[in-house]
Protein backbone atom coordinates (compact mmCIF):
# COMPACT_ATOMS: atom_id res chain seq x y z
CA UNK A 1 0.00 0.00 0.00
CA UNK A 2 1.32 2.97 -0.90
CA UNK A 3 2.36 5.45 1.82
CA UNK A 4 0.41 9.10 1.48
CA UNK A 5 1.83 10.64 4.34
CA UNK A 6 4.74 12.35 5.22
CA UNK A 7 6.36 13.51 8.40
CA UNK A 8 8.82 16.76 7.43
CA UNK A 9 12.64 16.49 8.10
CA UNK A 10 13.98 17.07 11.50
CA UNK A 11 10.38 17.04 13.18
CA UNK A 12 9.62 14.27 15.43
CA UNK A 13 6.44 12.58 15.17
CA UNK A 14 4.40 13.36 18.07
CA UNK A 15 2.65 10.03 20.31
CA UNK A 16 -0.25 10.10 18.35
CA UNK A 17 -0.52 11.91 14.97
CA UNK A 18 -4.56 12.36 15.07
CA UNK A 19 -5.43 13.39 18.60
CA UNK A 20 -2.84 16.23 18.06
CA UNK A 21 -3.88 17.00 14.87
CA UNK A 22 -7.64 17.20 16.51
CA UNK A 23 -6.06 19.20 19.62
CA UNK A 24 -4.36 21.71 17.57
CA UNK A 25 -7.87 22.13 15.20
CA UNK A 26 -9.67 22.66 18.33
CA UNK A 27 -8.04 24.93 19.65
CA UNK A 28 -7.77 27.11 16.34
CA UNK A 29 -10.92 26.65 15.96
CA UNK A 30 -11.89 27.75 19.72
CA UNK A 31 -9.46 31.16 19.18
CA UNK A 32 -11.44 32.11 16.16
CA UNK A 33 -14.03 33.18 19.03
CA UNK A 34 -11.98 35.98 18.74
CA UNK A 35 -11.85 36.82 14.99
CA UNK A 36 -13.60 38.84 13.23
CA UNK A 37 -15.37 38.76 9.76
CA UNK A 38 -12.76 37.89 7.72
CA UNK A 39 -12.52 34.39 9.26
CA UNK A 40 -14.71 31.67 8.39
CA UNK A 41 -14.30 29.56 10.89
CA UNK A 42 -15.52 32.99 13.40
CA UNK A 43 -18.89 33.61 11.05
CA UNK A 44 -19.67 30.09 11.43
CA UNK A 45 -19.37 29.96 15.37
CA UNK A 46 -21.02 33.16 15.69
CA UNK A 47 -22.95 33.78 12.53
CA UNK A 48 -26.93 31.62 12.13
CA UNK A 49 -26.38 28.33 13.51
CA UNK A 50 -28.21 26.82 10.76
CA UNK A 51 -24.95 27.84 8.82
CA UNK A 52 -22.25 25.87 10.12
CA UNK A 53 -25.31 22.59 10.50
CA UNK A 54 -26.36 22.86 6.78
CA UNK A 55 -22.58 22.50 6.29
CA UNK A 56 -22.26 19.56 8.38
CA UNK A 57 -25.28 17.85 6.62
CA UNK A 58 -23.97 19.01 2.77
CA UNK A 59 -20.17 17.72 3.80
CA UNK A 60 -21.66 14.32 4.81
CA UNK A 61 -23.37 14.02 2.29
CA UNK A 62 -20.39 14.90 0.21
CA UNK A 63 -18.82 11.96 2.04
CA UNK A 64 -21.44 9.39 1.10
CA UNK A 65 -20.97 11.24 -3.03
CA UNK A 66 -17.22 10.61 -2.32
CA UNK A 67 -17.54 6.86 -1.54
CA UNK A 68 -20.05 6.08 -4.08
CA UNK A 69 -17.64 7.41 -6.43
CA UNK A 70 -14.74 5.48 -5.26
CA UNK A 71 -17.65 2.04 -5.44
CA UNK A 72 -17.94 3.16 -9.33
CA UNK A 73 -14.61 3.08 -10.06
CA UNK A 74 -14.36 -0.16 -8.55
CA UNK A 75 -17.44 -1.50 -10.20
CA UNK A 76 -16.23 -0.57 -13.17
CA UNK A 77 -12.95 -2.08 -13.23
CA UNK A 78 -13.59 -5.18 -11.82
CA UNK A 79 -16.59 -5.24 -14.68
CA UNK A 80 -13.36 -4.63 -17.21
CA UNK A 81 -11.83 -7.73 -15.66
CA UNK A 82 -14.45 -10.05 -15.95
CA UNK A 83 -14.92 -8.63 -19.57
CA UNK A 84 -11.43 -9.14 -20.55
CA UNK A 85 -11.32 -12.76 -19.06
CA UNK A 86 -14.62 -14.21 -20.95
CA UNK A 87 -12.73 -12.74 -24.05
CA UNK A 88 -9.44 -14.52 -23.44
CA UNK A 89 -11.84 -17.74 -22.88
CA UNK A 90 -13.15 -17.07 -25.99
CA UNK A 91 -16.05 -18.89 -25.21
CA UNK A 92 -14.41 -22.24 -25.22
CA UNK A 93 -12.60 -24.08 -23.23
CA UNK A 94 -9.09 -22.84 -23.20
CA UNK A 95 -7.79 -23.48 -19.71
CA UNK A 96 -9.35 -20.10 -18.90
CA UNK A 97 -12.00 -21.32 -17.31
CA UNK A 98 -12.66 -23.88 -14.31
CA UNK A 99 -13.79 -27.16 -14.78
CA UNK A 100 -18.08 -25.88 -14.08
CA UNK A 101 -17.30 -23.54 -17.08
CA UNK A 102 -16.54 -20.32 -14.70
CA UNK A 103 -13.97 -18.17 -14.89
CA UNK A 104 -10.49 -18.92 -13.55
CA UNK A 105 -9.56 -16.50 -10.51
CA UNK A 106 -8.11 -14.64 -8.94
CA UNK A 107 -9.38 -12.31 -11.62
CA UNK A 108 -6.41 -9.44 -12.29
CA UNK A 109 -7.91 -5.92 -11.64
CA UNK A 110 -6.39 -3.02 -12.98
CA UNK A 111 -7.82 -0.13 -10.47
CA UNK A 112 -7.43 3.60 -13.14
CA UNK A 113 -5.57 6.33 -11.31
CA UNK A 114 -9.12 7.71 -11.00
CA UNK A 115 -9.82 5.08 -8.51
CA UNK A 116 -7.01 6.77 -6.32
CA UNK A 117 -8.08 10.37 -6.68
CA UNK A 118 -11.63 9.44 -5.69
CA UNK A 119 -10.22 7.89 -2.61
CA UNK A 120 -7.91 10.95 -2.15
CA UNK A 121 -11.27 12.73 -2.78
CA UNK A 122 -13.16 11.31 -0.03
CA UNK A 123 -10.44 11.57 2.38
CA UNK A 124 -10.72 15.52 1.65
CA UNK A 125 -14.59 15.74 2.03
CA UNK A 126 -13.94 13.86 5.34
CA UNK A 127 -11.94 16.24 6.50
CA UNK A 128 -14.27 18.84 5.72
CA UNK A 129 -16.58 17.00 7.75
CA UNK A 130 -14.62 16.60 10.56
CA UNK A 131 -13.70 20.66 10.73
CA UNK A 132 -17.50 21.27 10.43
CA UNK A 133 -18.29 19.06 13.43
CA UNK A 134 -15.33 20.35 15.74
CA UNK A 135 -16.98 23.82 15.08
CA UNK A 136 -20.72 22.74 16.17
CA UNK A 137 -19.11 20.93 19.03
CA UNK A 138 -16.68 24.61 19.82
CA UNK A 139 -20.63 26.74 19.91
CA UNK A 140 -22.15 23.71 22.29
CA UNK A 141 -19.36 23.77 24.49
CA UNK A 142 -18.34 20.53 23.93
CA UNK A 143 -14.49 19.60 24.66
CA UNK A 144 -12.53 17.45 22.97
CA UNK A 145 -12.33 15.27 26.17
CA UNK A 146 -15.85 15.28 26.30
CA UNK A 147 -16.21 13.71 22.81
CA UNK A 148 -13.76 10.98 23.91
CA UNK A 149 -15.05 10.28 26.68
CA UNK A 150 -18.12 9.71 24.59
CA UNK A 151 -16.70 7.64 22.18
CA UNK A 152 -14.40 5.69 25.12
CA UNK A 153 -18.14 5.07 27.17
CA UNK A 154 -19.00 2.84 23.84
CA UNK A 155 -15.86 1.15 23.94
CA UNK A 156 -15.56 -2.21 25.73
CA UNK A 157 -12.72 -3.09 28.52
CA UNK A 158 -10.96 -4.63 26.18
CA UNK A 159 -11.07 -1.89 23.30
CA UNK A 160 -10.53 1.15 25.37
CA UNK A 161 -7.18 2.48 25.69
CA UNK A 162 -5.20 2.94 28.77
CA UNK A 163 -6.05 5.37 31.15
CA UNK A 164 -8.92 6.68 28.45
CA UNK A 165 -11.33 9.66 29.89
CA UNK A 166 -14.91 8.42 30.41
CA UNK A 167 -17.78 9.77 30.76
CA UNK A 168 -19.68 10.18 34.64
CA UNK A 169 -22.48 7.83 34.61
CA UNK A 170 -25.16 10.70 35.04
CA UNK A 171 -24.00 12.26 32.03
CA UNK A 172 -24.35 8.91 30.16
CA UNK A 173 -27.43 9.28 27.46
CA UNK A 174 -28.16 6.63 25.52
CA UNK A 175 -29.46 7.11 21.53
CA UNK A 176 -32.78 8.25 20.90
N1 LIG B 1 -9.76 22.98 8.53
C1 LIG B 1 -10.34 23.97 8.09
C2 LIG B 1 -11.29 23.84 7.02
N2 LIG B 1 -11.75 22.78 6.34
C3 LIG B 1 -12.63 23.26 5.47
N3 LIG B 1 -12.73 24.60 5.56
C4 LIG B 1 -13.55 25.50 4.78
O1 LIG B 1 -14.82 24.94 4.63
C5 LIG B 1 -15.38 25.44 3.45
C6 LIG B 1 -16.01 24.30 2.71
O2 LIG B 1 -16.70 24.91 1.75
P1 LIG B 1 -17.15 24.23 0.39
O3 LIG B 1 -18.46 23.55 0.61
O4 LIG B 1 -17.10 25.26 -0.66
O5 LIG B 1 -16.12 23.08 0.20
P2 LIG B 1 -14.86 22.92 -0.69
O6 LIG B 1 -13.90 22.18 0.19
O7 LIG B 1 -14.40 24.23 -1.27
O8 LIG B 1 -15.41 21.98 -1.82
P3 LIG B 1 -16.52 20.84 -1.72
O9 LIG B 1 -16.52 20.25 -0.32
O10 LIG B 1 -17.82 21.50 -2.05
O11 LIG B 1 -16.08 19.82 -2.70
C7 LIG B 1 -14.27 26.10 2.64
O12 LIG B 1 -14.42 27.50 2.75
C8 LIG B 1 -13.03 25.67 3.35
O13 LIG B 1 -12.02 26.65 3.33
C9 LIG B 1 -11.93 25.00 6.54
N4 LIG B 1 -11.67 26.23 7.05
C10 LIG B 1 -10.77 26.35 8.07
N5 LIG B 1 -10.09 25.25 8.58
C11 LIG B 1 -9.14 25.43 9.68
O14 LIG B 1 -9.54 26.51 10.47
C12 LIG B 1 -8.46 27.47 10.58
C13 LIG B 1 -9.05 28.84 10.73
O15 LIG B 1 -9.58 29.23 9.49
P4 LIG B 1 -10.36 30.61 9.24
O16 LIG B 1 -11.79 30.18 9.04
O17 LIG B 1 -9.78 31.13 7.97
O18 LIG B 1 -10.21 31.50 10.40
C14 LIG B 1 -7.65 27.26 9.30
O19 LIG B 1 -6.34 27.73 9.44
C15 LIG B 1 -7.73 25.75 9.16
O20 LIG B 1 -6.78 25.13 10.00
Amino acid sequence: MVNKTFIPEGEAAPASQIGATLEALAATIAARRDADEASYTYRLLTGNVDGVLKKVMEESGEVALAAKDVEGWATSSLAAAVALEATEAGGTTTGAETADGGADFPLSVQLPPEYGEAVDHLRYEAADVVYHLLVVLERYGITLDEFAAELNNRMTEGERPHGAVRLHDEFVRRGK
